[in-house]
């Protein structure tokens, strides 16, 4: 059998302005690194170890990795980065409020934006001063993978080639994969591994900061439901109110 731990990062400064936030890389609140540190020592406490870290080239996923490897006393450990595992890009709606975007568009419209699987959010002009082209961390990617905006099929179709050249193999190989990530780009992750239909994904939101964990077969599929460490309703209170942030 093998484990994959999956976790969201901590609360950032635009999750609790309510902002959507997709690319724009934002840091982590007092809260998010709380929230990272308390994730380290769950993993600590339930006695996890691991080989490699997988996380985005955003920093409010690389510092929540920072601060749970350093309660687990693992900040040694090999950490790749990849734009593969980013938010997904929520193109012109980035930096708006969601509340306020749900009072003005309705929330039914807003939860297409934020949940639907293939509607995306309006797109961003290439001339936009909020484009991520010219950003130096994306320089190696072609024109059209820095996305002007995505739906989560999107996500998922820029996530999986990750999961099948870097992160399958090494969990194959034995390897103990932890993986801090974004709410969307974990979506796509659990969408692809649950085998969750398109109308149901809609239905799934994921808590900043709590440890998500994964028992795969030798086929890597699901061996049980996947499940988070910790208070099990404190996890579905979190997810709730992650379902909640797109209301007027
Ligand atoms: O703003 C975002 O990029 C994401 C994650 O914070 O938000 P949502 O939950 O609305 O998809």
């Amino acid at each position: 059998m093998y484990k994959l731990v999956l976790i969201r990062h901590g609360q950032s400064t635009w999750n609790l302005e309510n902002r959507f936030t997709g690319w724009t890389d934002v840091p982590l609140t007092q809260q998010g690194i709380d929230e990272a540190r308390q994730a380290g020592r769950l993993l600590k406490a339930g006695g996890w170890d691991f080989d490699v870290c997988h996380t985005s080239v955003l920093k409010r996923a690389t510092h929540t990795l920072w601060h749970c490897l350093d309660e687990l006393d693992r900040t040694w450990l090999p950490v790749v980065h990849t734009w593969r595992l980013n938010e997904r890009h929520y193109g012109a709606l980035q930096g708006l409020n969601k509340a306020e975007t749900a009072k003005k568009f309705g929330d039914e419209q807003v939860l297409v934006w934020r949940r639907s699987y293939d509607t995306p959010p309006p797109a961003l002009e290439p001339t936009d001063p909020r484009y991520e082209g010219s950003d130096v961390r994306y320089a190696k990617l072609s024109a059209g993978q820095v996305p002007l905006t995505e739906c989560l099929k999107d996500t998922v179709e820029r996530v999986l080639p990750y999961w099948n050249e870097a992160m399958a193999p090494a969990i194959r190989a034995g390897k103990r994969l932890v993986v801090a990530a974004h709410g969307n780009s974990i979506r796509a992750l659990v969408k692809y591994l649950d085998g969750i239909s398109d109308a149901d994904i809609v239905g799934l939101n994921i808590p900043n900061g709590i440890p998500l964990v994964y028992e795969l077969d030798a086929d890597l599929k699901p061996l049980r439901p996947h499940y988070y460490l910790g208070d099990p309703e404190a996890a579905a209170r979190a997810a709730a109110a992650v379902a909640s942030q797109g209301k007027a």
